[in-house]
């Protein structure tokens, strides 16, 4: 199976993010991310297809043109970025989310697996693939404008159920991003507007 590029002509125009890096080109530099997924049979269970996205993040040129392109559409013309905080989902969302914070002049907010925080405000379950898991968060978030970002989109459990995390903080979800989609998992059925860079 391919990993592909998603196609953007139906999504909003692209906007450069302050500070995200541009001179390696789009096409060449998601052309090396697509590359460096991994795909793995039967993990964690059998019949599962794991896609892997951690061979990319240790390419500085590649992290920084999937980075870049997880925030275009979340920023303004002028470049300043539509969003207070980034969400990131453990524990992949993590590295996306200190990444696309750090390049944006924004803050972090990590939403973690359930049982890592002493006293969490907001526990949501969900279903995944191949589990069942819960995610937690605490803070006061009013008047946050919060981007969700994880690095995989599959059936949209974990971003759902980010969302409602968000919004039970106080804060307001201004969209949610994620490397790569598994169509054939239909998570775009329960997480509609999600930005992704590629899809397989
Ligand atoms: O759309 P969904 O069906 O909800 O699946 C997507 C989630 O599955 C993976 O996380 P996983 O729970 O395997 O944890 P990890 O990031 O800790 O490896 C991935 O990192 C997403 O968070
Ligand atoms: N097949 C898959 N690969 C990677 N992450 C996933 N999360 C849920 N299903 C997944």
């Amino acid at each position: 199976m391919r990993v592909t590029p998603t196609d953007h002509s139906q999504m909003p125009p692209a906007i450069q993010a302050p500070g995200l890096a541009t001179q390696y080109g789009d096409a060449a530099g998601l052309q090396r991310a697509s590359a460096l997924i991994s795909t793995t049979p039967d993990f964690p269970a059998p019949g599962v297809l794991f896609r892997d996205v951690t061979p990319l993040l240790a390419d500085p040129r590649v992290y920084r043109e999937v980075l870049d392109a997880m925030a275009e559409p979340f920023c303004a013309d002028d470049g300043a970025p539509g969003f207070d905080l980034v969400a990131g989902i453990e524990a992949r969302g993590f590295v996306m989310a200190g990444g696309l914070a750090a390049a944006s002049g924004t803050g972090v907010l990590p939403i973690r697996k359930a049982g890592k925080l002493p006293n969490p405000q907001v526990t949501v379950e969900y279903g995944l693939e191949y589990a069942e898991a819960a995610v937690e968060s605490s803070g006061d978030l009013t008047g946050a404008r919060v981007l969700l970002v994880d690095d995989v989109l599959a059936t949209g459990g974990t971003l759902r159920a980010a969302h409602t995390v968000v919004e039970r903080l106080g804060g307001t979800v201004v969209g949610s991003a994620v490397i790569l989609e598994l169509e054939e998992l239909k998570g775009r059925t329960i997480v509609p507007a999600c930005h992704t860079v590629f899809t397989v």
